[in-house]
Parts: structure tokens; C-alpha cells; sequence
């Protein structure tokens, strides 16, 4: 399979290559040159066929035969060795709970596969790769997780200072070995922009730079997974499915919506965002106005500037009465999202999280359009890592997870850094 840059779409490459680079060279973002939607005959029998069968057919096509059917294979059985639960919080209202893995985060999946592509790419070459991620709090811990330990690899964590909370800072700050967080005077897209900009930088050539944020599709792409999962769960109720996510940089949903592509039967798509607005001020008015982002009580989302925007863009062809057709977005102020997590919690027992939260506020209004459907939220962290947030709101003592506790007592070690400048130094020394 070839990918182009959407910079420039004369400029194609390999899988292996679109892996190793991260981004293209002219600063565009790789998207695949064919989809082409699985069989009939899948979906009819998708409830049979396990998790690792169902991603394998879901993923072979973006690789092709860059990686052997049974290495494959391999990466995905080790990529999805935990559950992906379908939890019904009321008549006709589903979490998809994506916080089982290793880091309690929705990325365990992408960085997992990823870092395992990677090392099959590298497996016959002397080199060493530097993986560069910018996070605004759980693709940070989910990629220090999954490279720790890969032979041949450094990974550097770029994260804004004071704005991730005190267990994803822990996550991404303690693990140590081929790992460094750098601690960024700035919010979640001033790292996103340093990122990118030290792709285009001749003198870090040497350093084999590639990213691990959903820039890169060996990130992105498996995030399609999770609605193949949730259809096989929801198939039964023989419904429209309306699919809510909490987003921030937008490489979820767009997965989701590749999966559609793929010929999963989702009637709408909705974007659920907290201030950070800047998709659902775009659908209202037509244009697309980044700004600054704004620090919110589900701050993974604190996207100003989402990176796989123009990815969607290119899956509807730009065409905005098509997008409108299958999407909606819509905003959340954090009084709501407080507000909500209460009332789930109250009517139902259903402990969420603020990403949770916004994305169940969305489902919510969404599905006032759409009386006879089911509806299904992406709840993409577990709640400890909000605790700040989720205890006192609830008065509730939540018990520590394993996966938790081995960070809780570790001891923090960051670089302070305030510039691209000085990022690049630390890259060079
Ligand atoms: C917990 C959580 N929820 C939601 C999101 C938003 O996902 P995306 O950036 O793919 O829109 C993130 C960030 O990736 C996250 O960490
Ligand atoms: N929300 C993310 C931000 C980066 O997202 P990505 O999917 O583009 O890597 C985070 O929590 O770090």
C-alpha cells in the first residue's frame, strides 16, 4: 500500500517508509492511496470472529505485504491482549470502555502496534530511530509504555508544563531508560508544533526523527479497531449506531470514520469537544479558525489546532454538505461536563471520566435527532487518572489500579525546556 503526503499527493510512499518518516517532507500528513471497504460476508458473521481476526482483516490492506501475514498476526495478538469491554449504561446508551491496557489510555493500542512495526522494520538494520511525541497527557504515557526497553530507539516526550495531570505526568516522567519527557513552558499545540518543525529540520536529518503521535498511521490506523469492536457488540440490536467521541486532536474519530469506509455500518459521527471548539465552530460557519487552546478539566482534548482535521477533510473530498451529512460536533463547557458525571453517576452507578462525560454529553444530544437509535461513547481513560477531578465530584474513593500504583511512587525526572531551540540541543547533544 502507498500513502501520500496531503501537502502533495505526487509524493508517495511505502508503508515501511510512511512509518519510519512519521511525516512526509513537506510537513503533510500521509493518508492511504486506496480503501477499499471488507466483504459483505464479514460483516454477516462479524460477531464470530475474534478480536485479533477482525483487526488483522481490518489493517492487512494499509500494509500490504511490507509485513509478513504471520509477523502480523503476531504484532496484533501482542497489541490487543487485553478487553475491550461494551458497558451498558442505560436503555440504549453504551460505554466502550478503552482504558484496559497497560497505560489506562485509549493509545496503548496505536503505540503498541506501533513500536512493534517499527521494530520489525528495524529488525536487520544498525540504526537507531528517535521517536518524538508531543502529548497533552495520555498518548505521552501510552508511548512511553509501549518503546520502553526497544532496542534502537530513543524516545523524547514533549509536554506543556502543569497541564497533564499528576498520574499521566507520573506515566511519562518516570519510567526512565530510552525514555526523556521534556517539560514545555507553552499548552499541548506549541509541542505539536515544535514536533513538526524539527521534521524539517536538516541538521536533526541524522537523528532519524519519526513520530509517535497520530501523525504517524502506524498510531493512527489502529484506532479503527475499537468501532469494529463496538459493532460487533451492537450488531444484535439491529439499530442505527450513532458513535460520540471525545476529541482533541481528532485521530480518533477520523479512524472511525475510515473504518466506515471500510464499509462499518455507523450512521452518524459526533465529535464531542470541551472549550477547545475549534471543529464545531467550523461546521457552524464554515470556516476553520484555529486558536490558542484552553485548559480544561479534560485536558487530553486541549487541542487548539487538531492535527487529523485535514485528514477528515480528505475522507468527505472537502465536500462540506457530505461531512455534515454523516457528522456533528459539538461543545462543552467544564460546569457541564462536571455536571454530567454526576448525573451519570447518579442514575446509573457508572463511574466516567471527563473525556467520557463530554463524549456521552454529545451522544446525548445527538441521538434527540434520532429516537430509534443506539448510541455508543468512547470512554478513553480510566477515572484514577482524573481523580483531582472525578473523587470530589463524586465523593468517592476510587482504589488504585496495578497498572497505576508501579508509577505512584516513582520519582519524576523532566527537562524544563521553553523553546524549539532548545529542544534541538538537547536532540543534538
Ligand atoms: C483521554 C483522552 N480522551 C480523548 C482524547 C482525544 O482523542 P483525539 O486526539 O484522537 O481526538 C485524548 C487524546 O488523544 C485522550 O487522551
Ligand atoms: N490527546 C493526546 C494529544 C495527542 O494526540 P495524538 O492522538 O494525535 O497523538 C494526548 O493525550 O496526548
Amino acid at each position: 500500500m502507498n500513502y501520500y503526503s496531503l501537502n502533495n499527493k505526487t509524493h508517495k510512499v511505502s508503508f515501511e517508509e510512511a512509518v519510519i518518516q512519521g511525516l512526509a517532507p513537506d510537513r503533510g500528513l500521509y493518508f492511504p492511496e486506496t480503501i477499499t471497504p471488507l466483504s459483505p460476508a464479514f460483516f454477516e458473521t462479524i460477531e464470530t470472529i475474534s478480536h485479533e481476526e477482525i483487526a488483522f482483516e481490518a489493517i492487512k490492506q494499509f500494509v500490504g505485504s511490507e509485513i509478513p501475514e504471520a509477523e502480523l498476526k503476531q504484532i496484533l495478538k501482542e497489541t490487543l491482549s487485553f478487553d475491550f469491554p461494551l458497558v451498558k449504561v442505560e436503555e440504549n446508551v453504551f460505554s466502550l470502555e478503552l482504558f484496559h491496557g497497560p497505560t489506562m489510555a485509549f493509545k496503548d493500542v496505536g503505540a503498541r502496534f506501533m513500536s512493534r512495526c517499527l521494530a520489525y522494520f528495524n529488525r536487520n538494520k544498525n540504526q537507531k530511530n528517535t521517536v518524538l511525541v508531543a502529548t497533552s497527557g495520555d498518548t505521552g504515557g501510552a508511548v512511553a509504555s509501549g518503546f520502553l526497553g526497544v532496542k534502537g530507539v530513543e524516545v523524547v516526550i514533549l509536554y506543556p508544563s502543569g497541564k497533564v495531570s499528576d498520574i499521566q505526568e507520573r506515566q511519562l516522567t518516570t519510567l526512565g531508560q530510552n525514555i526523556t519527557a521534556l517539560e514545555v513552558d507553552g499548552v499541548f499545540d506549541d509541542c505539536q508544533d515544535m514536533v513538526k518543525k524539527a521534521f524539517l529540520d536538516e541538521d536533526l536529518k541524522y537523528k532519524n526523527l519519526t513520530s509517535a503521535n497520530s501523525i504517524n498511521i502506524a498510531r493512527w490506523l489502529p484506532q479503527m479497531f475499537y468501532i469494529f469492536f463496538a459493532y460487533r457488540e451492537l450488531k444484535k440490536h439491529n439499530k442505527p449506531i450513532i458513535l460520540s467521541c471525545p476529541s482533541g486532536n481528532f485521530g480518533n474519530i477520523c479512524a472511525g470514520i475510515m473504518a466506515k469506509r471500510l464499509g462499518l455500518p455507523i450512521a452518524h459521527f459526533v465529535a464531542s469537544t470541551n472549550a477547545n471548539d475549534t471543529v464545531p465552530r467550523f461546521l457552524e460557519k464554515g470556516n476553520y479558525e484555529p486558536k490558542p487552546s484552553i485548559a480544561t478539566i479534560s485536558n487530553a482534548m486541549d487541542v487548539g489546532n487538531p492535527s487529523n482535521f485535514i485528514r477528515i477533510q480528505e475522507l468527505y473530498d472537502n465536500d462540506l454538505a457530505a461531512f455534515q451529512k454523516d457528522f456533528s460536533s459539538y461543545s462543552f463547557t467544564d460546569a457541564e461536563t462536571e455536571a454530567t458525571l454526576k448525573t451519570i453517576y447518579k442514575n446509573t452507578n457508572y463511574i466516567a471520566e471527563p473525556h467520557g462525560a463530554v463524549g456521552y454529553l454529545g451522544l446525548k444530544k445527538e441521538m434527540q435527532q434520532h429516537p430509534n437509535a443506539v448510541g455508543v461513547f468512547l470512554e478513553t481513560a480510566h477515572p484514577i487518572k482524573f481523580l483531582d477531578i472525578v473523587e470530589p465530584a463524586l465523593n468517592i474513593k476510587l482504589p488504585i489500579p496495578t497498572q497505576i500504583e508501579s508509577v505512584l511512587h516513582q520519582e519524576k525526572v523532566s527537562i524544563k525546556i521553553k523553546s524549539y531551540e532548545e529542544m534541538k540541543n538537547y536532540l543534538l547533544k
